[in-house]
Parts: structure tokens; C-alpha cells; sequence
């Protein structure tokens, strides 16, 4: 794999033109991609022969990296209100389209976009990246409506909405467009549907679950457990949560193994569900120490 240092250079340079981008954000995509990388790197290998693409190329490697750091900027541009609405609103158009971004500056958007364009192996994970952006940025966009509202939603309302904000299609989507994952093909199989909706509820819980003591002081309600709390004040919710993950597990592993889906994807999927012990863990700053107790339980 290339140097760290040189990857989160090249990430932080991209990201110079974005308002509000911040180091974090390039440190902890390089964290988390390259723990996903390491995982899939035998895999990749071995798909090499057909695909022609390096595990070790640089160019995907960082590109693959500002992809999850740009996901961590969307995040905190709702979030935090990074940038003004009308900016946050021509950057989604430009991310979910793939045109130049309307108003002056982001000029990471378009640069990114065209750069995962020109790489992509199938032409389809390109096209379906740009949906599952503009996926992303509308539950980005709900998932804060609701916390500011009136309307409060429903556990199930929440999840549903969750699976598109964790943002692992797009996770997926990129590392299939870039190492020739075949994503668009499986995507239209029921099975593999299912299989991102439950990895992507787990990454929900485990996400929710571990933010839940920072979100709470922050004041924030679009978490699962806060939400759960604010509905039923005397709810063991943090056990239930826990239960809820458990199940979701075994149901994903029935999935997986009754349907052996091709390299790397039974990794890929293991990498990403046990990312709480392994990703939550080391990251620190975005999640600090007084994040700590939020519903942390010993890695399973
Ligand atoms: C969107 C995300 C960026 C990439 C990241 C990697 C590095 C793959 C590790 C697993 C999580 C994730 C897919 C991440 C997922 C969701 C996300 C926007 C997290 C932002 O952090 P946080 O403030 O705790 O989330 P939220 O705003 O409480 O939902």
C-alpha cells in the first residue's frame, strides 16, 4: 500500500477547495479506507488476473480515499452547517450529476467526479455512484429535517432512512468502479439487495451506538438510541440495540452463506461489520474520548 503520508497529502490537496474541509476528514477516510483496503487486499489479488486492476495502484487507492473523505464532509456540512444552504445545495447537484459545481469554489466536486468518470472499469458503477449520492445527501438532508422538526419518526421510519445516510452503497459502489467489483451486475440480484440493506442497518446501529454519549451532548436527535429514548424514557434501549445488531448479524450471515457471493465480497462485507471494533476504535478524533461509554460494549 502507498505510504499514509503521502496518501493524506494528496487527499488534503483535494480538498483545499472545499469550504470547511478539514483535516479529519482526510485523516479519518485514509483510516478507514485503508482498513477496508487491507481486508480486501488477498481478494483483490486474486481478481487481479481478470481485471487488470493493481490492489497497490496509487491513483485508485487516493482516489478511493477522497471519495470517503468527501462522505465525511457531506456529513458535516449538514451537520454542522459547514456551508451556506445554496452552496450545500450546487454541491449535491454537481456530486449527484457529475457537472461542474454552480457556485464559485468546490472545485474538488467536478474534479473528483471526472476523475472517478475516466477511471471507472464498468461504465454502470459510475452511473449508479452518482444515485447513490444523491441518496446519500437526501438522507443527509431528511435525517437533519427530522431532528429540527416537529415530525418525529418511528424506529423503523429512522432505519429506513439510516441505510441510505451510512452511506455504505457508496462505499461499495466506489471500490467496485474502481478495482472491477461487478457491483452493477449484482445489484440486480434480490439476495445482494438484501445484503446492503442489512450491512448498511448494522453499520447504522454500530455508528449510533458508539456517537450516541457525543450526539447526546451535542444535543443531537438523529441518532437511533436517541431517538429510541426520547419515545420511551424507560426503555433499556442500549440492550436493545444490542440485540437488534445481533440479529441483524445472523441474518446477514444466513445471506452470505447461502448465497457465496464472488471475491472480494465476503470480506468486503465481514470488513465493514466488525468495523466498530476495529475502525471506532482508533479514531480518534472524530470520535473522542468523551464518546467513550456511548453504548461501547466489548468487541463481539
Ligand atoms: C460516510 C462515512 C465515511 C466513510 C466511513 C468509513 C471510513 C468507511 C468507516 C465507516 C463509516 C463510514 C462509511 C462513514 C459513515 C457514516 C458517517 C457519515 C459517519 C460520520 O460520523 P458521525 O458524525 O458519527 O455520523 P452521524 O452524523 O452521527 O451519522
Amino acid at each position: 500500500m502507498i505510504p499514509t503520508e503521502s496518501a493524506l497529502q494528496q487527499v488534503l490537496e483535494w480538498g483545499r477547495s472545499l469550504t470547511g474541509f478539514a483535516d479529519e476528514h482526510a485523516v479519518e477516510a485514509v483510516r478507514g479506507g485503508q482498513y477496508i483496503l487491507q481486508c480486501i487486499q488477498p481478494s483483490l489479488h486474486d481478481i487481479s488476473a481478470r481485471t487488470g486492476r493493481d490492489p497497490q495502484d496509487e491513483k485508485l487507492i487516493v482516489a478511493f480515499y477522497r471519495e470517503l473523505a468527501l462522505l465525511f464532509w457531506l456529513d458535516d456540512c449538514n451537520d454542522l452547517g459547514l456551508i451556506a444552504p445554496e452552496q450545500l445545495a450546487a454541491v449535491e447537484q454537481a456530486l449527484g450529476q457529475g457537472v461542474p459545481c454552480a457556485v464559485p469554489g468546490f472545485e474538488g466536486c467536478a474534479v473528483l467526479r471526472a476523475s472517478l468518470a475516466a477511471l471507472a472499469y464498468d461504465r454502470r458503477d459510475y452511473t449508479e455512484l452518482l444515485n447513490d449520492t444523491r441518496c446519500y445527501c437526501a438522507a443527509l438532508r431528511a435525517g437533519h429535517a427530522q431532528a429540527a422538526g416537529a415530525e418525529r419518526w418511528s424506529y423503523a421510519e429512522y432505519l429506513h432512512n439510516s441505510i441510505d445516510s451510512i452511506a455504505y452503497a457508496n462505499v461499495f459502489c466506489c471500490l467496485s468502479l474502481l478495482w472491477g467489483l461487478d457491483m452493477a451486475t449484482l445489484r440486480a440480484r434480490p439476495a445482494f439487495r438484501q445484503v446492503l440493506r442489512l450491512i448498511s442497518t448494522i453499520g447504522r446501529l454500530q455508528n449510533d451506538l458508539h456517537g450516541c454519549a457525543k450526539d447526546r451532548a451535542a444535543g443531537g436527535a438523529d441518532n437511533a438510541a436517541i431517538l429510541l429514548l426520547q419515545r420511551y424514557p424507560a426503555m433499556p434501549v442500549e440492550d436493545f440495540l444490542n440485540d437488534e445488531l445481533v440479529g441483524h448479524a445472523r441474518m446477514l450471515h444466513r445471506v452470505m452463506v447461502k448465497e457465496r457471493f464472488p471475491a472480494p465480497w465476503g470480506p468486503l462485507i465481514e470488513a465493514m461489520a466488525v468495523i466498530r471494533a476495529k475502525y471506532y476504535q482508533t479514531s480518534i478524533s472524530r470520535y473522542g474520548n468523551d464518546a467513550a461509554g456511548g453504548g461501547q460494549r466489548a468487541p463481539a
